[in-house]
């Protein structure tokens, strides 16, 4: 018998578990070629997925079973198999969802204990609030604000319909949290806005009236998202849709080889239930808060009632500035 040679090959073999021999039940299908989409929209179990870098088509997909109960949500990097096509008629299957680099959960309020994951990997929320009719709720923004800081996401405030009332009182109130403000009305300029909202996937939240739609439609001139007033034509009012909807951005006129970022509208979605979030995870978006709080006795919730708060410490010893801790604890309550 001449001994077999151990080749290189075989040594790679031996030492890598090897996945081939495990019993087959247990086998799971690699789908690690699986062509990749985005969710842009969720109707009635119907997955609606962007595919395609260079040339992007939609593809209209169902869950598959072995995703079980877990989620796909709008802004989801998702495997699919099957016929993706996108022809009319084709269904694919999401057999695989991508890891999440954010994800914005939503309670319906702060008494209902299930979070439900709404939009995956937006980086930025553009908080939509009209400077009258109807009037601006501050309650309502710092909600908002406090939700995104929880997620990650970074905010943004967009005040519309400039024409009808002022916007000096909102800016006095959120210029000492550092929240960007970007101020619109009917035929303004938005080239400032579509520069805060290149090479971000932003998540637009907006009450009912804000003029949200508007807006988008004025960023996006194919969106036809449904505004407020009736059709003349048909004489329909709004219809109200609650799935989010991601939309890519027209090119930039001035660079049109950035990424122009996309816009994910949430019709149904006006204000966030507070009971998930972390407020360790909310100061840690303030760089210069975040600092002082290593100070705080355990389980402190830096509130302005909050005994013994490094907050309050740091504001004695004039390391930080009273007027920002105020406002940061204002944001935090949830109510003006
Ligand atoms: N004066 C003024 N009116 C505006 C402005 N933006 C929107 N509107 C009007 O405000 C109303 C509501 O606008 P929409 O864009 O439908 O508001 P929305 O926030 O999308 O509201 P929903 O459709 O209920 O989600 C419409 O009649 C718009 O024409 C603005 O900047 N100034
Ligand atoms: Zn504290």
């Amino acid at each position: 018998m001449t001994p077999r040679v151990v080749g290189e090959d075989d040594h790679a073999r031996f030492e890598r578990p090897q996945r081939r021999t495990r019993p087959r039940t247990k086998i799971r299908p690699d789908y690690s070629d699986a062509e990749v989409g985005m969710v842009i929209t969720i109707d009635r179990g119907r997955y609606t997925c962007l595919v395609g870098e260079s040339d992007p088509h939609e593809v209209i997909a169902a869950k598959a079973r072995q995703l079980g109960r877990k989620g796909v949500i709008v802004g989801d990097r998702a495997r699919l198999v099957g016929d993706t096509s996108g022809e009319e008629g084709t269904l694919a299957r999401v057999v695989e969802v991508l890891d999440r680099a954010t994800v914005l959960r939503r309670t319906a309020d702060d008494d209902d204990p299930y979070e439900r994951p709404i939009v995956a990997n937006a980086t930025q929320m553009v908080i939509v609030s009209a400077l009258a009719d109807p009037p601006p709720r501050t309650g309502m923004i710092d909600r908002c604000l406090v939700a995104g800081y929880d997620a990650g996401l970074r905010p943004l405030l967009c005040l519309t319909k400039s024409d009808l009332g002022s916007p000096d009182n909102l800016v006095a109130l959120y210029e000492p949290l550092d929240v960007p403000i970007e101020i619109t009305r009917p035929g303004a300029d938005l080239s400032g806005l579509r520069a805060r909202l290149a090479g971000q996937r932003s998540v637009f939240i907006g009450h009912s009236g804000v003029g949200k739609s508007t807006l988008v439609n004025a960023l996006i001139p194919d969106a036809h998202r449904t505004t407020g007033e009736v059709n003349e034509v048909t004489g329909k009012g709004r219809h109200t849709s609650t799935a989010a909807y991601a939309m890519r951005l027209p090119a930039l006129a001035e660079d049109p080889e950035a990424d122009p970022g996309w816009v994910i509208d949430t019709p149904g979605v006006r204000s966030f239930g507070l009971s998930h979030v972390s407020r360790d995870r909310i100061v840690a978006a303030f760089e210069d808060l975040d600092r002082f709080v290593s100070d705080c006795p355990r389980g402190c919730t830096h509130g302005a009632d909050a005994p013994d708060c490094g907050l309050d410490a740091a504001v004695a010893r004039g390391d930080l500035s009273a007027a920002r801790v105020a406002s940061f604890r204002r944001m935090l309550s949830g109510e003006q």
